[in-house]
């Protein structure tokens, strides 16, 4: 038997748990960061709005709102019903027939449209509220033709606000600038111009879209811009027209080149005047011969121009448009003159004059007044000719400021565009750094979420370089205390644990056991059967032992083949039972699994001690269990012996200080009564040679 480390108890799980506390806070240090980022997250998405289109919206509100009919109800109507339902459908009949035919007459036939739409006035109870606003829109532009341009402004102005129809719009919009351009407010005029065209993109209907434009093609020709007028008519909407849109944008496109000045180019007169004819358009047919008629008095042309104006009076009367007949008569007046009819021409001056449109200026009245001056001091009529002559300076000026008021106009809406541009340009600069600043304020979102990944990811890290490392220094301090083998306290830490257990006692004054345990034959047992079976065996003896001890009891392997314990509280008849339950079960350990069952047996000799006889000091108490133990080793084994102290009786067998060293192992010479004892040993003489006890 020799000394060596031992092992004790396996190892109690407590160390773990400061690791475990550990690894439990940082993994809740995660998942509440987690929670912080995805709650970020939320209120980021909390802080947009919520995507709902207004057509959307505009749905939900109507299956809100969406009317149920009952067919119960409708099948319950009485016979009077039925009737009164029948004649309403007659007249939406006939309702839908008047407007078909109001707007195949509008403009071309003056006294077909003002009783269609006289009829249609008496079936206004029987109207949708779009069919009145469009009924309203028909009367003022009859109005408009009759020169009651107040009164059919109100009216276009209240359809414009009101209805829902942006055809409606669309087309009431352009009438309006029509009326106020005949009604010299200009800038008003370019105002709707710009109003209604700013729609122009939603109206399908083509026919429709084709007339806003010669609307503006009238509109600019009456301000005076004529190149806009050309530029108008060359809009892709206007390459393909039918024959009647075709004759309108002769028609206009006849006045600005007219109006922009004599040039080499030959105006389409006669082809234009055949178009508006064969397509029954009087109005335009009209107003290009107004511009022909000019074009053949201006080349001297008289007779023909004579012919022209004779042969088609009754179709300028027709149209009922006042500014066309009133130059027509002018034109007539001028022919006749130049041709020396004094009478006709007086006749017929006098005819423009009467008809004056509103108590406006305009070209031909201040043209007839100049005439009419001229033809009086020719006559001599030298009072007549004077007031001609004040009437024309009057008119000249104001057709002369009318012009000024209509440059003025044009200037403003083009100042009004171009500061309408810059502003649209400002908005536009406006939304792209907008879209940028979102742009950037989700890339920084981004940003913040990468970096609270990457700091998570670093905090985990760092949790699980901090975990490891302390289950790491764990592992060191548990293979620092225990037996690898045996899984067992070592040496080391049973003489560490056991020292604070006799501490403890000896200021509790209570007794504590020591017992001392060495397999027998172990050797041998190497021998026989190899190293592997000694080591199941020393695991098999260490995991019984270990499981009979208490918990405040202290078990190690010293080393080899040798265990101790230290048994806390208990007296040394107590700890001679324990040993003796510790050698038979070592003695009856089952050793069906070992390699040679057969053959082996185990059993263990045990040394006990206690407190009382050996003292507080643990090297004491295990020298003395020690030598209980080889007593128990030299007597027949697998048995349990008590240390006992022995009284020097022979000073001749006492052994010297020299001899004493050579005892196995070192004693302790004093008793636990306080009488000199030497303790049991043998040890040989270096003098005599002799062997002596100690
Ligand atoms: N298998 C194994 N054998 C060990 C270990 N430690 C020590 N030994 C062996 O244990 C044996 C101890 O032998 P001895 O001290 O002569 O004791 P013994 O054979 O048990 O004889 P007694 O104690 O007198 O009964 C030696 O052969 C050692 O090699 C170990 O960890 N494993």
């Amino acid at each position: 038997m020799k000394r060596r480390t031992m092992k004790m108890k396996t190892m109690p799980s407590l160390h773990k748990w400061p690791v475990n506390i550990f690894s439990w806070l940082c993994c809740s240090l995660i998942l509440g960061l987690g929670c912080c980022l995805l709650l970020a997250n939320q209120a980021i998405a909390n802080v947009l709005p919520a995507t709902q289109t207004p057509a959307q919206l505009i749905h939900t509100e109507l299956t809100q709102d969406a009317p149920s009919i009952s067919i119960l109800e409708a099948n319950q109507a009485t016979i009077e019903e039925i009737i009164e339902e029948t004649s309403q459908e007659t007249a939406a009949a006939e309702i839908a027939l008047l407007f078909d035919e109001a707007q195949r007459y509008r403009g071309t036939d003056g006294a077909k449209s003002s009783a269609i739409l006289q009829r249609l006035e008496k079936l206004r109870h029987n109207l949708s509220q779009e069919q009145a606003y469009y009924l309203d829109y028909l009367q003022a532009y009859q109005q408009g033709i009759l020169g009651k341009h107040d009164i059919a402004l109100n009216t276009l102005l209240n359809v414009f606000n009101n209805t829902q129809s942006t055809e409606l719009k669309f087309q009431s919009g352009h009438t309006i600038f029509n009326v106020l351009a005949i009604s010299r407010r200009f800038v008003e005029a370019l105002s709707y111009y710009n109003q209604t065209m700013a729609l122009y993109s939603q109206v399908s209907d083509g026919g429709l879209r084709a007339t806003s434009l010669f609307a503006g093609m009238m509109l600019f020709n009456e301000l005076g811009d004529y190149e806009r007028v050309i530029s108008i008519r060359q809009h892709s909407d206007l390459a393909t027209l039918s024959e009647g849109l075709r004759c309108k944008a002769d028609a206009f496109l006849i006045r600005a080149e007219s109006n922009l000045g004599p040039s080499d180019k030959v105006l389409p007169f006669e082809q234009g005047l055949a178009l508006c004819r064969s397509a029954g358009q009087p109005l335009y047919e009209s107003f290009i011969r107004l511009y022909y008629v000019r074009f053949l008095l201006a080349n001297s042309q008289y007779m023909e121009a004579k012919t022209e104006l004779e042969a088609h009076l009754a179709t300028s009367l027709s149209t009922q448009y006042k500014l066309i007949i009133q130059e027509y008569y002018y034109l007539m007046a001028k022919t006749y003159w130049l041709l020396g009819n004094e009478a006709e021409a007086t006749l017929f001056a006098e005819r423009a004059l009467e008809t004056s449109v509103s108590e406006q200026y305009s070209l031909p009245l201040t043209l007839s007044l100049e005439l009419s001056y001229q033809m009086a001091k020719q006559r001599g009529d030298f009072e007549l000719a004077l007031q001609y002559a004040e009437q024309y300076a009057q008119a000249d000026k104001g057709y002369l400021n009318q012009l000024r008021v209509k440059a003025m106009a044009l200037e403003m809406n083009k100042a009004e565009m171009l500061e309408q541009q810059q502003r649209i340009e400002i908005l536009k600069r406006e939304n792209q750094l907008l879209t940028l600043a979102q742009a950037l304020e989700r890339k920084e979102n981004v940003n913040v979420q990468l970096l609270i990944v990457v700091l998570l990811l670093c905090l985990l890290s760092v949790c699980i370089w901090a975990y490891r490392s302390k289950r790491i220094q764990s592992e060191l301090a548990r293979l620092a205390q225990v037996d690898e083998l045996t899984q067992v306290f070592n040496r080391r830490q049973l003489v560490l644990l056991g020292g604070q257990v006799l501490a403890l006692a000896e200021r509790n004054k209570t007794k504590v056991s020591v017992i001392m345990v060495d397999l027998d034959f172990f050797k041998s047992i190497n021998d026989r059967f190899g190293h592997n079976v000694g080591d199941w065996a020393l695991r098999r003896v260490a995991e019984t032992l270990n499981a009979l001890g208490r918990k405040s009891d202290v078990f190690g392997r010293l080393g080899g083949e040798e265990f101790a314990f230290v048994l806390s509280d208990c007296a040394l008849e107590q700890a001679l039972d324990f040993a003796e339950l510790c050698r038979n079960e070592i003695a009856t350990i089952d050793v069906s699994d070992s390699l040679f069952p057969g053959a082996l047996s185990l059993t263990a000799s045990f040394g006990v001690t206690e407190t009382g006889l050996s003292g507080y000091d643990l090297e004491g108490l295990l020298s003395d269990a020690d030598q209980a133990l080889y007593q128990a080793k030299d007597s027949q084994r697998n048995c349990v012996v008590k240390f006992e102290a022995h009284p020097i009786t022979n000073e001749s067998d006492v052994a010297t200080d020299a001899a004493r060293d050579e005892v196995r192992e070192g004693v302790s010479d004093a008793t636990t009564d306080g009488t000199t004892s030497v303790k049991i040993g043998e040890a040989t003489d270096a003098t005599t040679g002799k062997t002596v006890n100690v």
